[in-house]
């Protein structure tokens, strides 16, 4: 029986196009496979949707992903809205979409494809093993806080707020024991409770949780520390929670123990099957337009679609194998080529994607039943 999908595009501005269009292809190849029918409707967000409807997040796109399974996003942002006033800069629109959407676990795995050591600028014997999941709460902290800027007598005064409540802590720290009894069942939960009061309570939070996960090992670790520790000893991170922001930033790092910042998806989720996802980068307005952009941070965000919103876990592992296979090829996207060797462009990445994805359902070896 046919499997119906509403998938809401929303490719976004700079490379966010040319990154979704090969999500795209890959999830129509995946769903010939699984008979799905997929209903995608394409909406507008960020810096395009301000220079046609003079808003970063129009209120048909947000219905439209209301009434989605799931969502596909690209990304948001450019120089051209750098200097636009708070409201009308495109990356509201991403804080408005996780709120309005109630999707408070950002999960970031971060992988290192064999293959791409050389890519790295830290050495082999360091990567080894690097597989770990940031499990970062997305709709709290400095992000969401009361700010303002205003007038004194000794110039301007800008403040932020970090504000977390209890309840959304719990939630966050329950997702990431979770996630961490489904692997290597250790959990470091990452703070800066030698300093901030939202972490004394996060750390008292991930203490009183930590007891209905007795299997899972917990650690504590101030950020500071983190962001060293995590290109140390990069392969004794199973799972990271923590806050929004450090969350975002200790993401970025983690593109150097993958090769490069175009092999890191994400998935954004609540409560339910509903999910959106995107690759963690921005839109890269240095190499927008080019067709260089490396497109496996949104082909593996597919990946985590049909994982969590679709409840696929093979056609998720089709995916990521078919990744592991052309990357195995030598196939490299410009971020990951070795300097001088012949890249190729995103569209080709997407093309040598779904060639492997069609070879593997061709593959006898490959168990039909194993499939379904
Ligand atoms: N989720 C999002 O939409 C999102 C995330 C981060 C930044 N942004 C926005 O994007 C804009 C640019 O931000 P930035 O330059 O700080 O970060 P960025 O992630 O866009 O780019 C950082 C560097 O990584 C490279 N890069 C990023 N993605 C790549 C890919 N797929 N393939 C190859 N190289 C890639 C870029 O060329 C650049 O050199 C800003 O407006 C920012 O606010 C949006
Ligand atoms: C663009 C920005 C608002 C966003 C964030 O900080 O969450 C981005 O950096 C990300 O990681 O998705
Ligand atoms: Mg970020």
């Amino acid at each position: 029986m046919a499997n119906h999908k509403h998938v809401a595009v929303l490719p976004g501005d700079g490379i966010g196009p040319e990154i979704v269009d090969e999500g795209v292809k890959v999830m129509k190849a995946v769903g010939d496979r699984f008979d799905y029918t997929f209903h995608f409707s394409f909406g507008l967000v960020g810096g395009g949707a301000i220079e046609r409807l003079k808003q970063p997040l129009p209120e048909e796109t947000l219905t439209q992903c209301r009434k989605a399974d799931a969502v596909l996003l690209g990304a948001v942002g450019g120089p051209r809205w750098d200097r636009n006033p708070p409201h009308l800069r495109p990356e509201k629109a991403l804080l408005g979409l996780r709120k309005e959407l109630g999707l408070y676990a950002n999960l970031r795995p971060a992988i290192l494809y064999p293959g791409l050591e050389s890519s790295s600028s830290l050495k082999p014997e360091v990567l080894e093993g690097v597989d770990l999941m940031v499990v970062r709460e997305l709709t709290g902290g400095l992000y969401f806080g009361d700010k303002r800027t205003e007038k004194t007598a000794d110039g301007l005064k800008a403040t932020d707020t970090l504000v977390y409540h209890e309840h959304e802590v719990e939630r966050i720290v329950h997702r990431a024991f979770q996630l961490a009894q489904g692997r290597r069942k250790h959990v470091t939960s990452v703070d800066k409770a030698n300093i901030l009061e939202s972490s004394r309570l996060w750390r008292s939070v991930v203490e009183r949780v930590a007891k209905q996960y007795p299997e899972v090992e917990v650690e504590h670790m101030l950020v500071d520390n983190c962001a060293m520790q995590m290109v140390r000893r990069p392969a004794d991170f199973d799972v990271i929670v923590t806050e929004n922001l450090f969350g975002d930033i200790l993401s970025d790092e983690a593109a150097i123990l993958t090769g490069s910042i175009g092999m890191l998806p994400s998935a954004s989720l609540g409560e339910g099957t509903f999910g959106l996802y995107e690759p963690v980068h921005g839109s890269a307005p240095d190499i927008a337009g080019q067709g260089v952009a490396n497109p496996v941070a949104t082909i593996l965000s597919v990946a985590m679609m049909f994982r969590h919103s679709f409840h696929n876990e093979e056609a998720a592992g089709m995916i990521e194998k078919a990744v592991r296979e052309v990357l195995a090829s030598g196939a490299r996207t410009m971020d990951v080529a070795s300097p001088g060797a012949l890249a190729l462009s995103t569209e080709e990445m997407g093309d040598k994607v779904v060639e492997a994805i069609r070879r593997q359902q061709d593959d006898p070896k490959v168990p039909v039943e194993a499939m379904m």
